[in-house]
């Protein structure tokens, strides 16, 4: 980029800052016209006496007052003679505006001046004249007024008539670009169709331009083609949006923005006083305020408030680090195969990263190109994302980037690789903050050690903080309760008591407690409240008592024990089916519900999914109780996941489940329909096989011939329907990819087939026999 100043002497110079860091400068926007100040002009000391030398001047006064340096002017600060420079400049000229200081758009066509309308004494303001300037009837002025962020402009007297801000209204008016857009909202949250809009009606003078000065607005770089027609630039720029938007649609395997709320909405919502002394603390201050401090890992035990704490600092670090700094984060949970591997942190990040410095794109796009969504999710997935993210994490134009990836311990695969991307990479990049947490594992410990300059911070060391904390929280729930529940003032303070001298620095155990006083009246409060024991593992063995002396304790501990292996949290319709006694309630999903409500305070129901209430309640269950909750052992309740999967598929799936008609509709066009054939076998469309692998390999010789009879008359009538059906999921890869663990053979030819009129290739699924 070259950029024009005064030299010592006053003249105007310029410099090249190709291979240099940027200095801060202006930029001028304004419309061509006939006697503009060229390139030549600047080269040969010449054109001085032109109309478009006051135009620099102006730019240059201008800027000086603003006590900038440099500025840049598109008239004279690029070789037109150069293709390849123009090439350069066009691609990069959102970017320039972008990251300009100021912008100072000069209207030849407006005047500020007062004027005498024929013989009265009449005031014109510029206001009309300004809603009819040239410069909004220009193409390449659109980027001019969207990329900068601070846009101020002037009539042909140079005097200033306001800015982005205070014009809005009439700015909005004359160009119809919304309010949060001109307030610098990120562009990918416009619509392509929106984005298109705004230039419409706007004029360039060379035809493909109209397409060119689109490049910045969707993102994409094109190489320019003088001769080609607007039709032709056109379509060549749609193609690059295209692309652009298949690679971040295939990237993304979850918004980590929508799990943080999620999770915040899920636990009640996020208590500052219970997370804020974080920020006094002077471990944490260390790691954010010392250069070397790259990685800061905080651990604890379960249910310490470790996840909470990470919400509220991502929330902290969004409100005071700089604009120019990115944020980006990713919560772990072992119950949700979506975000328990160390591919799906990646994938996570980058994705954030991405969507806030939109060009960090052209980093995943030289793969994805070639390789497509596979590059996200094939068995190379991690080479590939851990290079795509260490080359974005080196890209020069990140300043300062946070990274926070919330417990390391319920990333189930790939947490070694995961650990050791994390330690290098706050090794090598000054510029990259990693925060992490997990419970206190030695082996997390034994590796995140490897990293010279990490800091650790232990809630278990920092119990007065904690503890405060989590008396704050006691006091917020207590307050809650008594209102809903309507105690008064002896039950409040009992409940208060028992809370605060039991709770052990553990916000889960009051979250627990507080979650079972909801169920229990008014009136037997102080007799129940002696009955929660201190202690994460006592209320959940007090929780399993209560559970194993009711009527309904079989069919709760069926449930218990199939929500702990399922691979996803279900939904109530397909726990109903795979859940063999629940068969009967197939159309009385409010019952389902209320049994799901009889497994203690294990269970929750959220958006109509079952999911445990805390992974320390999970684990619980498959190591302390493993026995009471698989009396027969779990490879019995794969087995039986498996066996239901097969008889539910045949009843659901059927051609064209989607009554789409016609072939061809791309997958994230489709809507399900209402009531979604597919609710009931979504879950064992995707995971049958995985429950089939897991099940166990050493049941009887019988089972095993009955197994396979099982699975080769399913796959004889309804093989086409399954891929079908894992298409509608949006689950094609991982259904496909199931049939290459190594159980599942591949490769046996059907010479005729009812579901498919013509022979084909039959995947045939045999485990391995012991
Ligand atoms: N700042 C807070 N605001 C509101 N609720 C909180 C806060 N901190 C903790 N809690 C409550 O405590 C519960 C446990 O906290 P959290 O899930 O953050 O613990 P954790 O240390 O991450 O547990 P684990 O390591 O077992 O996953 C949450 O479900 C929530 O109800």
């Amino acid at each position: 980029m070259r950029l024009l100043y005064f030299d010592s002497s006053g003249r105007l110079s310029s410099t090249d800052f190709s291979q240099k860091e940027i200095p801060p400068y202006a930029i001028l926007s304004h419309t061509w016209g006939d006697a503009e100040f060229l390139f030549e002009d600047l080269a040969n000391n010449t054109g001085k006496s032109k109309a478009g030398y006051k135009k620099i001047m102006f730019c240059g006064e201008q800027a000086a007052s603003d006590q900038l340096h440099y500025f840049w002017v598109d008239t004279c600060c690029i070789d037109k003679s150069n293709p390849a420079e123009v090439q350069k400049a066009i691609n990069s000229m959102f970017r320039w505006y972008k990251n300009a200081e100021k912008c100072y758009v000069f209207l030849q066509d407006v005047s500020a001046m007062k004027r005498k309308a024929r013989s009265e004494d009449f005031e014109y303001t510029w206001e009309p004249a300004f809603w009819r300037s040239r410069w909004f009837t220009r193409g390449w002025t659109l980027q001019e007024l969207l990329a900068p962020v601070s846009v101020e402009f002037f009539s042909q007297e140079w005097k200033k008539l306001g800015d982005k801000e205070s014009l809005a209204q009439q700015i909005h008016e004359a160009t119809g670009i919304p309010h949060r857009a001109l307030q610098g909202a990120p562009m990918f949250q416009f619509s392509d169709k929106e984005r298109f809009s705004w230039i419409q009606s706007r004029e360039t003078t060379v035809e493909e331009d109209k397409a060119y000065a689109l490049l910045g607005i969707f993102n994409v770089e094109l190489p320019l083609c003088y001769n080609e027609g607007y039709a032709c630039a056109f379509k060549r720029l749609q193609q690059e949006i295209s692309k652009l938007n298949t690679c971040l649609q295939d990237l993304r395997s979850t918004d980590p923005r929508d799990d943080k709320r999620r999770i915040e909405d899920s636990k009640g919502g996020l208590l500052q006083d219970s997370y804020r002394w974080i920020l006094e603390n002077s471990d944490f201050q260390r790691w954010r305020d010392d250069q070397q401090s790259r990685l800061l890992w905080i651990k604890g035990n379960p249910g310490k408030g470790k996840t909470m704490l990470l919400c509220g600092i991502a929330n902290e670090l969004t409100d005071s680090t700089t604009k120019t700094a990115l944020l980006s984060y990713f919560f772990c949970q072992a119950t949700d195969s979506r975000i328990n591997s160390a591919t799906a942190v990646l994938r996570g990040l980058l994705y954030m990263l991405v969507h806030q410095r939109p060009s960090l794109v052209s980093h995943i796009q030289k793969k994805h190109d070639h390789a497509g969504k596979s590059l996200f999710e094939d068995a190379n997935a991690w080479v590939a994302l851990s290079e795509i993210l260490s080359d974005v994490l080196r890209d020069p134009s990140l300043k300062g980037t946070y990274l926070i990836v919330d417990a390391l311990d319920e990333c189930t695969t790939g947490l070694p690789k995961l650990l050791d991307f994390i330690v290098q990479t706050s090794c090598v990049s000054a510029c990259v903050k990693w925060i992490v947490s997990s419970r206190n594992w030695p082996d997390i410990e034994e590796r995140i050690e490897r990293a010279g300059q990490q800091v650790k911070l232990s809630l278990e060391l920092n119990a007065a903080s904690v503890s405060t904390a989590v008396q704050f929280y006691i006091r917020h729930r207590v307050a809650q309760l008594a209102l809903d529940k309507s105690y008064k003032e002896k039950e409040k303070s009992a409940v208060l008591d028992h809370l605060a001298s039991n709770a052990n620095d553990t916000f889960l155990w009051v979250a627990l407690v507080c979650q079972d006083l909801r169920t229990i009246p008014r009136w037997k409060v102080l007799a129940k409240l002696k009955a929660f024991p201190p202690g994460l593992d006592a209320l959940y063995g007090r929780m399993m008592q209560h559970i194993n002396s009711s009527d309904d304790a079989d069919l709760c501990k069926r449930i218990l024990a199939l929500v702990a292996i399922v691979y996803r949290p279900v939904t109530l319709d397909e726990l109903t089916y795979l859940c063999e006694p629940l068969e009967d309630m197939i159309d009385d999903l409010a019952s389902v519900q209320q049994i799901v409500g009889l497994c203690g305070s294990f269970l929750t129901i959220r958006s109509s999914s079952v999911y445990f209430v805390h992974q320390s309640a999970k684990d619980f269950l498959c190591t302390k109780l493993v026995s009471n909750i698989f009396p027969i052992g779990i490879k019995e309740v794969h087995r039986a996941i498996f066996l239901r999967s097969l008889q539910i598929m045949p009843k659901t799936l059927q051609r064209d489940m989607y009554r789409l008609g016609a072939l061809g509709y791309p997958t994230e066009q489709i809507e399900p329909p209402d009531p979604d054939p597919l609710a009931a076998s979504r879950y064992s469309c995707i995971y049958w096989i995985d429950h089939l692998c897991d099940g166990n390999p050493s049941s009887s010789a019988e089972d095993k011939i009955w197994d396979e009879g099982a699975i080769d008359s399913f796959l004889r009538q309804q093989y086409l329907y399954w891929l079908e059906a894992l298409s509608l999921c949006q689950s094609m890869s991982k259904g496909v990819a199931s049939t290459a663990r190594p159980e599942v053979f591949i490769g046996r030819k059907v010479e005729s087939h009812p579901s498919c009129e013509t022979n084909w290739y039959l995947i045939s699924v045999r485990f391995s026999l012991g």
